[in-house]
């Protein structure tokens, strides 16, 4: 998202706070509140997508402490609105007291008034407990083209947009609130906007949700002029509730921001990875709703290292029947072939122990730091070490030969793989390193499984290695820090650490591949036949 034009900020409009003192009580001392106290004014939809279930899901996805006033029971659903029920201006006063004469409240943000009498008693309640930021979304038509506000209660909208720090129309809208014709154009809906500025002294975020284009531009219109805020426009129809939730992250975001542009970029680019997320949440098979937590860790997931190996489960079998792991196991795999592989290995680990360093340094705990850089001071020194011993006294290979080995096309495209994962952040780098843990003790088992009795086995040292418990035991760890990491992902953050497993899983069965075919490549000098190892 650019700002296209950006002018100075605009300042908050709207008198004094409401204070404790106001109410009649003791000012909080000390620390404020830990979030914003949220309101919305608004009516219903029961499938979650509009209305009052998405402003208080809009709040929460902002950090803020949502509540809720309901002006009407709407019957409704993706497809769309099926009857309205109007409790009434009584009842409405009693909800709106209930709220104000307990809670102080730091932004409100109106949705659906349904009537003339509901938007008089919320501009005489507002007159008298008057929250420091008044969002008001001038709710007409649903997008399904049903009326959610009675004809001829427009002109007490009007009254409430006078009312309001903020008021966020769409076209039609914008329209009907200064009555004229709906612009078709955006400079004919600015000037529109600068109008009703003008008229009502409210601050006007002016909507271009209802225009075509590659872009869905929105504007904030108030005293110093024009703030536009530009998002690619997603190729959705999951558009259910956008006006709502906009307007209502606007108002979880105020408190928090210097002023509006700042909460509205936030809100609107937030906005734009909902609409990105909505297709598929799969609710309803009309005009789903956008994903109000797109961004946020989803708490009842699966362990991610659970979820990552069953992911693998065709690799993970690839492995497991592939010529080189049997003949391992069964002792038969050529020394020239083993020693390939083992300088191959070297090449890697001292690649891998870079990428190990890398998670070190962006890890978020002393552990997880502590962990890692082990692991990679192990992979430099032991396992490196352990290989030029093996390659040199026992393959018959020469060391310096082993030392200066360039790494294969294989090997280099599974650590070119792990260098750019570790580009991104700390989970997807562990992610990207888990399956050398996890597939290499998972196929140590199948080797020791399989190899049987040990002794007089010409490769018993190797197998013995990757059966060893303490890898079993760092490998469980490695697992338990992907899984804390995955924890605090989104979703799109989620499936990026996914699929850097599953590409590193790949390049592991290529790994082995190479041991038995590798048309072309470089192959290290190997001399005499492999002593047992
Ligand atoms: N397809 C889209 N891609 C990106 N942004 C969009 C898209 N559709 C709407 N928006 C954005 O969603 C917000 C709401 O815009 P819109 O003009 O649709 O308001 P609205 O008609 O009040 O919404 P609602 O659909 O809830 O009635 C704006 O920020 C708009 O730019
Ligand atoms: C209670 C309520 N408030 C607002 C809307 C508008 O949302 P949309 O235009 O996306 O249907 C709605 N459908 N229901």
């Amino acid at each position: 998202m650019s700002l296209a034009a950006t002018t100075p900020a605009l300042p908050t409009t709207g008198p004094v706070p409401a204070s404790e003192e106001v109410r009649g009580r003791a000012p909080q001392q000390g620390a404020g509140p830990s979030r914003p106290r949220v309101l919305s004014i608004a009516g219903t939809d029961p499938t979650g997508g509009a209305g009052i279930q998405a402003d208080l899901k809009a709040f929460a996805a902002h950090g803020a402490y949502g509540m809720a006033v309901t002006t009407a029971l709407v019957a409704q659903n993706t497809h769309g609105v099926r009857s309205v029920h109007v409790p009434g201006a009584e009842f409405l006063t009693e909800q709106l007291d209930a709220v104000s004469d307990d809670v102080v409240i730091d932004a409100v943000k109106i949705g659906m008034v349904a009537d003339e009498a509901n938007a008089r008693v919320i501009a005489t309640w507002l007159g008298r407990v008057r929250p420091p930021f008044v969002v008001l979304d001038p709710v007409m038509v649903a997008t399904s083209g049903h009326r959610l506000l009675d004809e001829g209660a427009e002109q007490a909208v009007r009254d409430l947009v006078a009312l309001a720090d903020l008021v966020t129309p769409n076209l039609p809208e914008l329209a009907v609130l200064l009555g004229e014709p709906a612009a078709t154009t955006w400079p004919d809906a600015l000037a529109q906007a600068r109008r009703l500025h003008a008229a009502s002294g409210a601050v006007v975020l002016l909507k271009g949700g209802h225009l075509t284009g590659e872009e869905s531009p929105d504007a904030l219109v108030g005293p110093d002029g024009v703030t536009t805020f530009s998002a690619p426009r997603v190729d959705t129809v999951h558009t259910h509730g956008t006006g709502c939730s906009l307007s209502a992250a606007v108002a979880a975001l105020r408190p928090r921001r210097d002023d509006w542009v700042g909460a509205v970029r936030d809100a609107k680019t937030w906005l734009t990875g909902a609409l990105r997320a909505g297709g598929v949440l799969a609710v309803g098979t009309g005009h789903g709703p956008v994903d109000h937590l797109a961004h946020l860790p989803t708490l009842g997931l699966r362990a991610f290292s659970e979820e990552a190996w069953e992911r693998i489960a065709g690799w993970r079998e690839a492995v497991e029947g592939m010529g080189f792991v049997r003949a391992l196991a069964d002792g038969s795999l050529a020394a020239e072939d083993f020693g390939f592989y083992l300088a191959q290995d070297a090449a890697y680990l001292a690649e891998y122990a870079r990428v190990l360093s890398r998670a070190s340094l962006l890890a978020p705990t002393p552990e997880a730091r502590q962990f890692f850089a082990g692991a990679a001071v192990e992979s430099l020194e032991v396992e490196q070490a352990l290989h030029r011993d093996w390659l040199g006294e026992h393959a018959g290979m020469d060391r310096g030969a082993v030392e200066d080995v360039d790494p294969s096309p294989v090997t280099a495209a599974y650590t070119n793989h792990l260098h750019a994962a570790s580009n991104g952040s700390y989970a997807e780098t562990v992610a990207a390193l888990l399956p050398c843990y996890r597939l290499y003790a998972h196929i140590g088992d199948v080797l020791v499984r399989r190899a049987g009795d040990l002794r007089g086995h010409l490769y018993a040292r190797w197998i013995a290695l990757y059966g060893d418990p303490s890898f079993a035991e760092a490998t469980r760890t490695a697992c338990a820090f992907a899984d804390e990491a995955a924890r605090w992902v989104s979703p799109a953050e989620r499936e990026r650490m996914l699929r850097a497993f599953e590409l590193s899983a790949m390049h592991e069965y290529l790994f082995f591949e190479q041991g038995l075919v590798r048309p072309g490549w470089p192959v290290p000098p190997v001399g005499r036949q492999a002593a047992q190892v």
